[in-house]
Order: structure tokens, then sequence, then C-alpha cells
């Protein structure tokens, strides 16, 4: 199989130097000096600096050869420059090939799921979601590690599956898109929280805390637009909670580490050169909260401390006027 991956970025390149071992790979960066360097020099310093690729890894700045030479397609761009890149490439993307996005967000004003993008963009190609509990790094220093290929399309997801699957990578299939896609969108919001908690010195008992109320919230948003129960509990769920939330390679938990030590949300994205979706993603969570009538009050928080509304400390503080109410559980 021909796999071409659009975004060089961490994950895409890592997703790319995965599928390269076995099928002839090429990643396109709208940067030319990435391309060169993933090609003479087999790194991508700016992405995953220390990190060599596979010389078998090939890669283009140019979007139509990258979209026509593909017979499946990986969306590896975040999701507030997905619809742009497909849209450039969707003219030139042959046929009935599959769509995978490795993006974890929704698209800003629309709220749309990244594989629903696709669906309006590429309409007939199968569209998938690979998400879990991947941090790009582990991922590409080979430890062990479990991912979803998340597609109604049984035949494609077995495809995928196959595309994918490479040394203790363990790639399972779930036809629950809706719930796959949302788990790994809206944990990112629960991981600045969880950032905040460190970055104010918690302890383990917050961090369960954030994490578990967390789980509700996602649940009840994921359910109330179509998400199936067990899949919150599943690898796209609770597993990219945990990895999100622990560990320290998260960009959306230093994010949130960052406001708990004080500082100002600009002044830490001004010197991150990767992407936190759970920043974007927040706003489009309190918004989709409104209209299913869900209280939210994790995405909520971060929302107020996002927007300069309270800092992070006056989050905390507040939890002391906040009634705790019934746990009901996450389901
Ligand atoms: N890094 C990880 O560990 C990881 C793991 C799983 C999923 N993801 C998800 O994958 C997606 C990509 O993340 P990443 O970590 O690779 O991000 P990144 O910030 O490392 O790289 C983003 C890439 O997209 C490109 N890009 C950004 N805006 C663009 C635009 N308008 N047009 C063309 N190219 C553009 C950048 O040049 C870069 O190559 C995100 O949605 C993220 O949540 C990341
Ligand atoms: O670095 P983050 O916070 O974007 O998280 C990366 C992955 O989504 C973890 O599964």
């Amino acid at each position: 199989m021909r796999v071409s991956v659009l975004g060089a970025g961490s994950w895409g390149t890592t997703v790319a130097a995965l599928v390269c071992k076995r099928h002839e790979t090429l990643v396109w960066s709208r940067d030319p000096g990435v391309a060169e360097e993933i090609n003479l020099r087999h790194r991508n310093q700016v992405y995953l600096p220390g990190f060599a690729l596979p010389p078998a890894l090939t890669a283009t700045d140019d979007l139509v050869v990258a979209a026509a030479t593909a017979q499946v397609l990986i969306m590896g761009v975040p999701s507030h420059a997905f619809r742009g890149v497909l849209e450039r490439a969707c003219d030139h993307v042959p046929p009935w090939i599959p769509v995978v996005s490795l993006a974890k967000g929704l698209e800003d004003e629309t709220a749309l799921r990244m594989t629903q993008i696709v669906e309006q963009v590429l309409p007939g190609h199968p569209a998938a979601a690979l998400t879990g509990p991947n941090l790009a790094k582990e991922i590409l220093a080979g430890k062990a590690a479990a991912t979803v290929i998340a597609t109604g399309d049984e035949t494609v997801a077995t495809l995928l599956q196959e595309i994918l699957q490479r040394g203790l990578l363990r790639v399972y299939t779930n036809g629950d898109v809706i719930g796959c896609e949302l788990g790994g969108a809206l944990k990112n919001v629960v991981a600045i929280a969880a950032g905040m908690a460190e970055g104010l010195g918690v302890g383990d008992n917050t961090r369960a805390a954030v994490i578990t109320r967390g789980l509700a919230e996602l649940a009840q948003l994921g359910q109330a637009m179509g998400g199936q129960a067990a899949t919150f509990a599943g690898l796209t769920g609770l597993g990219d909670l945990v990895a999100t939330c622990l560990s320290p390679y998260s960009r959306n938990r230093h994010v949130g580490e960052q406001l708990g030590r004080g500082r100002k949300l600009d002044d830490v994205l001004a010197e991150m050169i990767t992407t936190a979706e759970g920043v974007r993603t927040t706003p489009v969570a309190v918004r989709l909260g409104d209209r299913h009538g869900l209280e939210l009050p994790i995405c909520r928080t971060i929302h107020r401390v996002l927007t300069g509304e309270i800092t992070a400390r006056d989050a905390y503080a507040g939890l002391r006027h906040s009634p705790a109410g019934t746990e009901s559980g996450p389901w």
C-alpha cells in the first residue's frame, strides 16, 4: 500500500515512521525545511528532537503529490487546520480511499468531529480515527502501547489495523466512532485541569479526583452526543485520560501546569511550537454542554481560567463553595 500522511508534526511523523516499515510512506510538511531534513538526515528536530527516523520514510512539501499518490490518506494536522488542508488536497485524492484522522479536537465554529469533516469534504470515502493513549515520543521509542482504529466499516478497520500494527503497538478496532473521537478530544480539557492541579502543588488525591470527575464529564457529554457508555471506560476514554493527565510529555497538561504556576495563557502558548488542542476544545465543550443541558463543572471552570476570568488558584479555591451533590458515577 502507498500511505500518505499530511502533517509532519510530532504525531504525523511518528505514525509515518511506524507505517513505513512495511508500506511505502510519504509524509507531507508545509515546511520545506522539515521535509528536507526527513529525507536527507532522517530526523525531524523541530517536533521530535533527538529521534532517528527510518531511512525508508520519505517526505515532500508538495501537497498535490502526497494526496495524488495515496492509497490510504492519514491526516496528521491539528483540528484547526484539518478542513483547510483536506480542502486543498481533496481534488487530488484518488476515489474511495480511506481517510484516517489523527487529530484529537473538534472544529471551532461547527463543533464537528474530524471524521464528520472528512464526510463533508470527501463524501464516499471511508473515514476513520486513530485515537488512544499514545504519546508520540513513547511510541517512537518503541514502548508498548495500545491504540484504537475507530470506523464503522469493518473491512477498512481490518485494513488499517494491519497497516498500523507495529512492534509493541497493539491496534484495536472500535465501531463507536462518536465515542472514540469525543473521548480523544475532551480528555485534553481534563488534562489542562490535571496540569493546573499539578502546578498548584496538589497531591495524588486531587489528581484522582480530577481524572475521575473529568471522566464523568466526558462520558456525560459523549453519551449525550451519541457515544456509547462502554467506550468511555476504554482506551480512547479512560485510557487516554490517564495517559494525558499524568504524562510530563502531554502538551495539554503542560499548559495547565503553567497556568497553575500563575503564568498567563498567551505567554505559555507563545513559547510552544507544538499543539495543545484542549485550549481550543474547551469553549467548544462548553457550547456543547449548553446545547445538551449539562453542567460540566470542570470544562466550565477551565474555560473561565483560559479566558482570564479567574485564576487557577481561584478555580481550586472555588471547590469550597460548590456543593458536591451525589456521586452517580460517570455512567
Ligand atoms: N503528539 C502526540 O503525542 C499526539 C498523539 C496522539 C494524537 N495527537 C493529535 O494529533 C494532532 C497533531 O498533533 P501533533 O502532536 O503532531 O502536533 P504538532 O504541533 O507536533 O504538529 C502539527 C503539524 O501540523 C502542521 N500544521 C499546523 N497548522 C497547519 C496548517 N494550517 N496547514 C498545514 N499544516 C499545519 C504543523 O506544521 C506540524 O507539522 C493533534 O490533534 C493531536 O491532538 C498527538
Ligand atoms: O501532548 P498532548 O496533551 O496533545 O497528548 C498527546 C496524546 O493525545 C496522548 O494520547
